[in-house]
């Protein structure tokens, strides 16, 4: 890890949406700097919101948010990068320009180390520039709201291992929300268990027991899942019995 990677606090965050609705309680997390981080949760467990909170898109309700010791929202931060599913996706990758012009576009020329390597590493076309556009810029914290929906498993692949060389060689810290748990093991230094707009636990992947894995390669007929995904499975179901249903209350009151 490069030492003077920002590092992100967050401290007794609570965030209202603007309808009132409760979006974040009670929030605390500390990620040093250099830390690759892996968000998870269930759908609806409040991860991009944080994310969009600490990128400085949205005012924090109160509490204290700080990235690199400065509130992203007031400071207007240079260097953070927030990429979600509506820019990886966006339809701009279906029209005809040239990847090259389309990376020129978002300053790609006062990079070409980076532009090249990340060509390389995504083998972009272009549905990937767009992936590629975000990236481009030498960002110091990233904050990754599941894009690799779209990437085949070997550039997902090739994708994870250049963040994380990025975290080893650049002054950089990045926080990754996903529910896709293959080939990820070994990738996190940190993890953030999120559920229902607060934190359940959150620390170092050390301070997480990961269950242990029946010995072979087959489990009942099934190749095995690893670790990680046992963990973030045995959460989820945790989860999902605590809550009930979706739409129970609905239920009840409808009879
Ligand atoms: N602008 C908004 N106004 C009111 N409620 C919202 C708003 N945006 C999101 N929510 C609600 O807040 C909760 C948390 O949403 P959020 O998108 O942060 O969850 P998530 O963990 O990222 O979920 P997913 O895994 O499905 O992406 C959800 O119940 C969502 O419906």
């Amino acid at each position: 890890m490069v030492a003077e990677a920002p590092s992100i606090h967050v401290k007794d965050l609570t965030y209202n949406f603007p309808d009132g609705s409760a979006g974040l309680k009670d929030i605390n997390v500390d990620l040093p700097p250099g830390s690759r981080t892996l968000l998870i949760g269930a759908n609806g467990a409040g991860k991009t919101t944080l994310l969009r909170l600490a990128s400085g898109k949205k005012l924090t309700t109160n509490g204290t948010l700080l990235i690199g010791g400065v509130d992203p929202f007031k400071m207007g931060l240079e260097g953070v990068t927030y990429l979600g599913l509506e820019w990886v996706l966006n339809p701009i990758v279906r029209n005809d320009i040239y990847v090259h012009e389309l990376l020129a576009s978002v300053g790609g020329n006062a990079y070409p180390t980076r532009r090249d390597e990340l060509i390389r590493i995504l083998d972009i076309d272009r549905r990937r520039v767009q992936l590629t556009m975000g990236l481009l810029r030498p960002w110091s914290i990233l904050l990754l709201d599941e894009v690799t929906v779209d990437l085949d498993v070997l550039a997902r692949s090739r994708f994870l291992s250049f963040l994380a060389q990025e975290t080893m060689t650049r002054a950089c810290t990045i926080v990754y929300a996903t529910h896709i748990m293959d080939g990820l093991a070994g990738w996190p230094t940190h993890l953030v268990r999120m559920t229902l707009g607060t934190i359940r636990k959150f620390g170092p992947v050390e301070a997480f027991d990961l269950p242990p894995l029946p010995t072979g390669r087959e489990v009942g007929g099934l190749l095995r899942n690893s670790a990680l995904l046992e963990l973030v499975l045995g959460w989820l179901r945790e989860d999902l019995e605590e809550r009930g249903p979706r739409g129970r209350k609905m239920q009840q009151t409808g009879r």
